[in-house]
């Protein structure tokens, strides 16, 4: 398709630099890459998700722009993207075009390491190369912008990017656009306000085109969204999901800002959800039913003594059997850098719970490697509270008291409001156990305000065995619905 202005600058210095980097990589390799990439999160789920009531922000990382030149250049992707999570976005975007925009893929991979939400990598996308880039980086979705490519081409990359577990943002800016991108198979259409051609921006275009969306496709409005009136506009016209760039970098207080475009007046008592872990679980089925019914992460238990422990090939058959979306997380305790590493690689784990006196120099090679490490630390037992700091590395703190038989799931409630006074450097993520169940956890999440809640005992029918009433009961408490 033949473009002009700014569209065309880049794209033709674009296609050079892809021919450049495309010469010299194997794609069969990529590709394979790419398929066995599984990164946390769904974006087309987490869009699905959007009301009126509770509309989704998909924040971006984004440092510097053609109209606008430097926005925030030192900007770090990786405390940026923790904001965003505590503030509550639903996705975010990475741009990592680097001569116009100032980012990179590292940005992407950064932004990963930071948080569970699932991330969009926006870029001038021509080739199948950037698709599998993209994959490869973290990301659960990538732009490809109409108006670059042929409905041909752009038929071909939304089906491929769906091949390898992404979806696409199709992004239009005309009716002409809009009727393309349909017809190619797009279902989640961003509307950019801006024309990237002549780089004007107006707030009216995704208002004038959302009337054309039809039930089974989801607008997104994105551009010159800048404070609560846009997005009520938004609403008005029918879109619940925004993707928001300048505004939300330039923010003084980067949370309290997504709160007002959120609508939240009282950010206590709009605090996010808690995501949900159910740990412990031995049996294939039981743990793809507790996925369904909204558990978001899956504990699988590698400690011989506990008598909920699995062999190699027993953890693979959970984690084969559930979506890729699900956070899985092996728990060790005292185990060996080896010993965990084994299990990772062979189970395809995300993230990892240390829940014994595993040293900070452990946490930080594992970490390293892109793990999520979750470090546990006892009311009652060393490491306490206060070593938080030493443990900088750790993706989050589960808070446990420690006092029971075994070194968790001993279903023995305790102080939880100790762990809400905690003291960390950069609010690393709060994940809440310990004796928690059905009927007291709403009063501990109230209490604690954590970033996720974990229970075993709390729901089982025996060790190992949940009671998957009792798990729908529990995650009905904590999110105000379960899924059936
Ligand atoms: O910073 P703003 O005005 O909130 O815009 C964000 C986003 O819409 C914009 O970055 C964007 C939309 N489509 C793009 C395509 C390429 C590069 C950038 C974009």
């Amino acid at each position: 398709m033949a473009v002009t202005g700014f569209l065309k600058q880049v794209k033709d210095l674009k296609q050079q630099e892809v021919a450049h980097l495309t010469a010299k990589v194997d794609m069969g390799s990529l590709r394979a890459l790419a398929e066995s990439a599984t990164p946390a999160g769904n974006f087309l789920t987490a869009l699905g998700q959007s009301t009126p009531a509770k509309v989704g922000i998909i924040a971006e990382i984004k440092k510097a722009s053609p109209s606008k030149g430097p926005i925030r250049p030192d900007l770090d992707p990786f405390e940026h993207a923790r904001r965003y999570t505590r503030g509550g976005a639903r996705a975010i975007s990475v741009l990592t075009e680097s001569n116009f925009f100032k980012g990179s893929l590292a940005d992407l991979e950064a932004v990963r390491r930071a948080t569970h939400l699932p991330i969009l990598r926006k870029d001038f996308i021509f080739s199948e190369f950037q698709i599998y880039e993209a994959r490869v980086a973290g990301a659960n979705a990538v732009l490809l912008i109409t108006p670059l490519m042929d409905p041909g081409e752009l038929a071909a990359y939304i089906a491929l990017a769906r091949e390898i577990g992404m979806e696409p943002l199709v992004e239009i800016n005309s009716e002409r656009q809009f009727e393309t991108a349909a017809k190619a198979g797009a279902t989640l259409i961003g509307i950019n306000n801006r024309n990237l051609e002549t780089l004007e921006t107006d707030l009216k275009v995704a208002q004038r085109l959302a009337p054309f969306f039809s039930q089974d496709l989801i607008p997104v409005a994105a551009s010159g969204i800048s404070a609560r009136s846009d997005i009520e506009a938004g609403i008005g016209s029918g879109i619940v999901n925004f993707l928001v760039g300048e505004s939300i970098v330039r923010a003084q207080d980067t949370e309290a800002f997504i709160g007002e475009l959120l609508g939240e007046t009282d950010r206590d008592t709009a605090a996010q959800t808690p995501l949900v872990k159910i740990c412990g679980l031995t049996d294939p089925d039981e743990a793809v039913q507790c996925q369904g019914l909204g558990a978001d992460a899956i504990g699988l238990v590698f400690y011989e003594k506990s008598p909920r422990h699995l062999s190699i090939e027993q953890a693979q058959k959970i984690t084969r059997a559930l979506p890729r979306e699900t956070i899985t997380v092996g728990v060790f305790v005292n185990a060996d850098h080896g010993y965990i590493m084994e299990r990772v690689t062979a189970c395809n784990l995300r993230a990892v719970q240390l829940h014994g006196q595993e040293s900070p120099e452990l946490v930080k090679a594992l970490a390293r490697s892109g793990i999520w490490v979750i470090k546990t630390l006892f009311a009652q037992q060393q490491p306490g509270f206060d070593m938080a700091r030493a443990y900088e590395d750790a993706w989050g703190f589960l808070v446990e008291d420690g006092r029971g038989t075994l070194p968790g799931g001993n279903a023995r409630p305790w102080e939880w409001n100790r762990a809400a006074r905690m003291e960390t450097t950069a609010r690393t993520r709060l994940i809440l156990a310990g004796g928690l169940d059905p009927d007291n956890v709403q009063q501990a999440v109230n209490d604690v305000g954590p970033d996720m809640v974990d229970v075993s005992s709390g729901v089982e029918r025996a060790y190992g065995k949940k009671d998957l009433k009792l798990v729908k009961k529990f995650i009905q408490a904590v999110k105000g619905t379960a899924k059936v």
